[in-house]
């Protein structure tokens, strides 16, 4: 994990994460800390081979403009972009246009090679990498998605309680699930602890807790049998 903090954390790094299979890594959103997270655990941008968007907010886009340039003029190639269709226009002109339009570069596609993912399709993004796109309800009227790797791991990114879903992803199988997790109520726009803590046992058990805010340690031994995904810690499934 690249970082496991709520957007207005300062203890922690913004909730990005990166997925290594046997030959490639994919980055998983790429906030406004993530190349200072990659710069601390000895590692370059250059070592990505697949980037993966589920939203636009800064902790999860924000960092797309130096890692766009660094990729375009240090490293001179483009990296593979994994993004839902419907954010890929909102990508350029409502946020990443301001910083990356210059005369030889007029597009995202100047600065990535643009792969869009569409609902329900489930696509391999890296070999033995597949995922499929779930919307899922964040902002009132702002497009979202999480994420379903190879059917067994489910990445919630920011979204609100769905219940439903989570049952419905255990029962088919999901053995994981790292899940946004606000600590005080309100959840407003994220799902709160105690929503969490109001599924089922069954449930629980898959889920990880991750993009909570500084006061972490404060709620350790309160999270039933969830546990906390860590910073810079590294997981296999
Ligand atoms: O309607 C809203 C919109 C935003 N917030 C707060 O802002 C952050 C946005 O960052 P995320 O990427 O969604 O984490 C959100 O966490 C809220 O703290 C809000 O409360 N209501
Ligand atoms: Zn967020
Ligand atoms: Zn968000």
């Amino acid at each position: 994990m690249l970082g496991t903090g709520s957007a207005f954390a300062k203890t922690y790094f913004n909730n990005n994460a990166l997925f290594y299979t046997d030959r490639h890594t994919l980055l998983l959103d790429c906030g406004i800390t993530a190349l200072l997270s990659l710069h601390q655990l000895g590692k370059s941008v250059n070592e990505i081979d697949a980037l993966l968007i589920s939203h636009i907010h800064a902790d999860h886009i924000g960092g797309l403009e130096e890692l766009a340039f660094q990729m375009k003029f240090i490293f001179k190639r483009k990296l593979t972009l994994y993004i839902h269709e419907s954010l890929v226009r909102s990508l350029w002109e409502s946020s990443l246009k301001g910083g990356l339009l210059q005369d030889e570069c007029a597009s995202l596609e100047d600065y990535f090679d643009v792969r869009p993912l569409q609902t329900g399709v489930k696509t391999e993004l890296l070999p033995g990498f597949a995922v499929e796109a779930i919307r899922t309800e964040h902002i009132p009227n702002k497009l979202s998605y999480s994420f379903l790797i190879n059917d067994t791991f489910f990445y919630s990114a920011d979204m609100r309680f769905n219940p439903e879903l989570l049952d419905r992803l255990v029962k088919n199988g999901v053995q994981t699930i790292f899940h946004d997790c606000q600590l005080k109520p309100p959840g407003a726009v994220h799902t709160t602890l105690d929503e969490l803590l109001s599924l089922p046992q069954s449930v629980q058990e898959h889920v990880w807790l991750m993009h909570y805010d500084d006061s972490k340690a404060a709620y350790e031994g309160k999270t039933g049998v969830m546990r906390f995904v860590e910073q810079h810690k590294r997981y296999t499934f």
